[in-house]
C-alpha cells in the first residue's frame, strides 16, 4: 500500500511538512506558469499547485493530466485560506499512473447516461457520499442490534416459494427443479427463532415488480428482524428504536454528507426519536378521504396515497391494523376484528412513504393452513413452514426494512435507484 496521507487529513497546522498523496484529478486549471490540480480521494479533496520555478519536470507532467487521471503527488504543505480546504500542497513531484484524455461524464450528463455508465459514476464524491451514508446506517444498525441482543443469521437466497405473492417471483432453473430468488428472508428467520429467539439478516431481496415507480427496485437490500414472544406492539417499539438509532447515529457521523443532499434544517431527521406517531388504517383512510382522496375502506394505499398521508407528519410514523384482504397470508388475524390483521407499516415523511413492512405472524397451524388456502396457494409448498406451528409454536413478530428506501428518505433522493451501487430495475440490468 502506498504510504500516502488522505486529502482530508492535510491541515494548515501541517505547514512545511512533506506529504505524499494518491488519488484522481478532480479539477485542473492553468494560470500563467502555474498548474492547479484539485486532487480527489475517498476522504475528500485538496488543492495542489505546480510552479514551473519549483520543478520544471513536475510542472510539465502536471500540464499533461486530464480529469480523473490517477496520480501520486508529493510536495510541501502550505496554509492558504484561498484554497478550497484552507490548505494546499506545493507540489514538486507527480507520477501519472494512468492519464485520462477525456472522462465520459460531463456536467450536462443525463440521468439515463449516468446509469449507463454507473461504473464510472462511482468516481463522483457525491455518489460516494450516498454510499458512505448507507454504510453508516448499517454500521449503526449493527451497533444497535448487538447491544440489544440480536443474532445475525445468513438465510438462503435460492428458495422454493413466495412470501410476498407469486406475481413478483424471479424463477430460475435449479438442476431438475424450479427455484426462485428470495423476496424476503422472513420465513427462514421464523425458523431461526426457535434456537436464537431474536434474529436478524441483511440480504438482497428480489421482486419482479413491473411497476416503474421512484421507490421500487427489482433487487434491494433488506434488513429483516424476527423475534419470539413479541407481539405487534413489541416489534413496533423495536422498529422505532432501531430506526431512531440509525438516523441519529448517521446524523452524528455523516452530517457533512447528508448536507450535500438536504438543503433544509434536517428537522424531520432530528424528529426521528421514539415514540413515533401511530395511526390506524381506519384513521388513515379518514384522513385521506378528508383530503379529497378517492379511497374506500379495504383498498390498499399506494405511493400516491401514502405521499398525501405523510404530509400530516414531520417524522416517521406507523400505520397499523390493515384489512386482511390486502396483506400477506402469514399475518395473524386481529382477534378483535377478523376483517383485519396485526400488521404495521412504517412510513417516512416528506412523501417517501413505506420504508418498513411488519406484522405479528399466524402461530396457529390450522389458521395458517386456512390462510394459505384462502390465498389460493398450495399448503404442500409450505410444509416446512407449517411445521414451525407443530413443534413448540410461539407468538412471534418481525419486519423488513428496505435499506435503499430509508437512505432515499434520509438524503431526499428523487429515486431509490440512486441509493444503490448498481441499480436493478425492469429496464436496467447492466452494468
Ligand atoms: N421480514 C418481513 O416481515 C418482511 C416482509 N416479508 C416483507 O417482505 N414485507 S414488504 O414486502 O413490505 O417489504 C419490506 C420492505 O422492503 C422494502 N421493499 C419492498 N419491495 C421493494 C422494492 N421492490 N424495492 C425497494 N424496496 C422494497 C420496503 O421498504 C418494504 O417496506
Ligand atoms: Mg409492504
Amino acid at each position: 500500500m502506498i504510504d500516502k496521507v488522505y486529502c482530508a487529513d492535510v491541515t494548515p497546522e501541517m505547514e512545511g511538512k512533506r506529504v505524499k498523496l494518491a488519488g484522481w484529478v478532480y479539477r485542473k486549471r492553468e494560470v500563467g506558469k502555474k498548474v492547479f490540480i484539485v486532487l480527489r480521494d475517498s476522504s475528500g479533496i485538496i488543492q495542489t499547485i505546480f510552479k514551473k520555478e519549483l520543478s520544471e519536470e513536475a510542472y510539465a507532467e502536471a500540464k499533461k493530466v486530464g480529469i480523473e487521471s490517477s496520480v501520486i503527488i508529493e510536495g510541501t504543505v502550505k496554509a492558504d485560506p484561498r484554497a478550497p480546504t484552507g490548505v494546499e500542497v506545493q507540489a514538486d513531484k507527480i507520477q501519472i499512473l494512468q492519464n485520462v484524455d477525456f472522462f465520459p461524464i460531463t456536467k450536462d450528463a443525463s440521468e439515463e447516461f449516468l446509469l449507463d455508465v454507473r461504473h464510472l459514476h462511482l468516481h463522483s464524491p457525491k455518489v460516494a457520499a450516498v454510499m458512505k451514508v448507507k454504510a453508516t446506517m448499517m454500521q449503526a444498525a449493527r451497533e444497535w442490534l448487538l447491544q440489544d441482543g440480536w443474532y445475525e443469521v445468513f438465510p438462503p437466497i435460492l428458495v422454493t416459494g413466495a412470501v410476498e405473492g407469486g406475481a413478483t417471483l424471479f424463477k430460475l432453473k435449479y438442476f431438475d427443479k424450479t427455484a426462485y430468488l428470495s423476496q424476503s428472508a422472513q420465513l427462514y428467520l421464523e425458523a431461526a427463532i426457535f434456537g436464537l429467539e431474536k434474529v436478524w439478516s441483511l440480504t438482497p431481496s428480489f421482486r419482479a415488480e413491473k411497476s416503474r415507480t421512484r421507490r421500487h427496485l427489482t433487487e434491494f437490500w433488506h434488513l429483516e428482524l424476527e423475534a419470539a414472544w413479541m407481539d405487534l406492539w413489541d416489534i413496533m417499539k423495536v422498529e422505532e428504536e432501531l430506526v431512531s438509532y440509525m438516523v441519529q447515529r448517521t446524523l452524528e457521523l455523516r452530517k457533512k454528507e447528508i448536507e450535500q443532499y438536504r438543503k433544509d434544517d434536517l428537522k424531520t431527521l432530528k424528529n426521528t426519536v421514539p415514540p413515533f406517531p401511530r395511526v390506524s388504517y381506519d384513521e388513515a383512510i379518514d384522513i385521506l378521504q378528508s383530503k379529497g382522496v378517492e379511497i374506500e375502506w379495504g383498498e390498499d394505499m399506494g405511493a400516491d396515497e401514502e405521499r398525501i398521508l405523510t404530509q400530516e407528519f414531520e417524522a416517521p410514523f406507523f400505520v397499523y391494523g390493515y384489512p386482511k384482504g390486502i396483506k400477506a397470508f402469514y399475518m395473524k388475524e386481529d382477534p378483535e376484528d377478523p376483517r383485519k390483521v396485526l400488521a404495521a407499516d412504517m412510513l417516512a415523511p416528506e412523501g417517501y412513504g413505506e420504508v418498513i413492512g411488519g406484522s405479528q405472524r399466524e402461530d396457529n397451524y390450522d389458521k395458517l393452513v386456512e390462510r394459505i388456502i384462502e390465498e389460493e396457494m398450495d399448503p404442500k409448498n409450505y410444509e416446512w413452514y407449517l411445521d414451525l406451528r407443530k413443534y413448540g409454536s410461539v407468538p412471534h413478530s418481525g419486519f423488513g426494512l428496505g435499506l435503499e428506501r430509508l437512505v432515499a428518505w434520509v438524503l431526499k433522493l428523487d429515486h431509490v435507484r440512486w441509493a444503490t451501487l448498481f441499480p436493478r430495475t425492469p429496464s436496467r440490468l447492466y452494468p
